[in-house]
């Protein structure tokens, strides 16, 4: 099968800082595809590039067939963006945002009226087509964004940060219209996202995206499945300390310090529990809890990046949504 976006050694520099760095991947026709990194990791710079509305320092892509570089206009064409800059004019209704949406990207006039109700339909604000969005929540502001994304048939649409911000209902209601979008109008979706539920539950594929670089892509299953075993967390203040005993004795060779916390993988938590706690109290280390699971998305993003997004505060997220804001000007 052809695949729908492919890249090149595609690389962006600004300046000494490497942002997207000589990164190859592709992405097949119909799939949801999750670019899925910390802050700063080059999510949103790829997906600039994808769109066009950045251009490579080296390196190429081809999105529908197209070349990013030289066929940009038939590439813009061909899809649909959403990005964090906000692209509804709050002082028109919905509808009319829609509707010069339209113009602007030539949807043939006897199709319009059909398709703006049927976008509307989709992310469920039919009875709101004529109301002003300067009285829509976040959440509504998103969908009719979405909307506008879907207007001119786009084959691939790109989403960057799709739920940031948004409720929890919210963001369940978006992952429902892309889950849905992609049923419909067989289309595919590459989305960026630093919510680990929301690459778990809605991509068929992820790729995590660390230092511009792709350091693991597969479908959310199968990255879980190579984790592999049971994974213990040991609360602990001497985190450090305890996760080199815990090598040092052998204990497991996959081992993590994270925020107060290490992270163990084992073949058999029930055997490895009780010398772990042996091995801390030998050593003097004050143990405070101990719990058990099988790795989720979170896991496995620490596994690759050594990093935990969990801990993100909402003055952080409010900060690295204005700097987008500022800098997609
Ligand atoms: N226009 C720009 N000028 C200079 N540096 C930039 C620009 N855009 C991005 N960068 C830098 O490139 C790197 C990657 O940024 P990018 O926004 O792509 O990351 P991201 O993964 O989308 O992160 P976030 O989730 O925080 O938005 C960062 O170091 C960022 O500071």
């Amino acid at each position: 099968m052809e695949p729908v976006i492919e890249t090149f050694g595609i690389t962006k520099k600004f300046g000494d800082n490497i942002a997207v760095n000589e990164v190859d991947l592709s992405v097949g026709n119909g799939e949801v595809f999750g670019l899925l990194g910390p802050n700063g990791a080059g999510k949103t710079t790829l997906l600039s590039m994808l769109c066009t509305i950045l251009k490579p320092t080296s390196g190429t892509a081809k999105v529908n067939g197209y070349d990013i570089i030289r066929q940009h206009s038939d590439v813009r064409k061909s899809i649909g963006i959403v990005f964090q800059d906000p692209s509804v004019d709050a002082n028109m209704t919905a509808r009319e945002n829609l509707q010069m949406h339209s113009d602007l990207y030539s949807v043939p006039v006897p199709e319009q009226k059909e398709r703006i109700g049927s976008v509307l339909k989709l992310v469920e604000l039919e009875d709101k087509a004529n109301s002003f969005v300067g009285t829509f929540s976040g959440g509504m502001r998103r969908r009719l964004e979405i909307a506008r994304g879907l207007l001119h048939y786009p084959k691939v649409l790109f989403l960057d940060e799709p739920t940031i911000g948004l409720d929890p209902q919210s963001r369940e209601h978006i992952w429902d219209y892309i889950r849905e979008l992609k049923k419909r109008e067989d289309m595919t979706i590459i989305l960026t996202t630093h919510y680990m539920e929301e690459a778990d539950r809605l991509c068929d594929k992820i790729a995590i995206i660390d230092h511009g670089k792709i350091v693991a892509l597969d479908s959310p299953g199968r990255l879980k499945a190579a984790l592999g075993g049971d994974l213990i967390t040991v609360g602990t203040k001497e985190s450090l300390k305890l996760s080199q005993i815990v090598l040092e004795k052998k204990l497991s060779d996959r081992v993590q310090a994270v925020n107060g916390e290490v992270k163990i993988t084992v073949n058999n938590a029930l055997t490895s529990i009780p010398r772990i706690i042996d091995a801390a109290t030998a050593s003097g280390i004050y143990v405070e809890y101990v719990s058990v699971k099988q790795p989720d998305m979170n896991d496995v993003f620490i596994h690759h990046t050594g990093r935990d997004l969990r801990h993100e505060s909402g003055a952080e997220m409010l900060g690295r949504m204005a700097m987008k804001k500022r800098r997609m000007r």
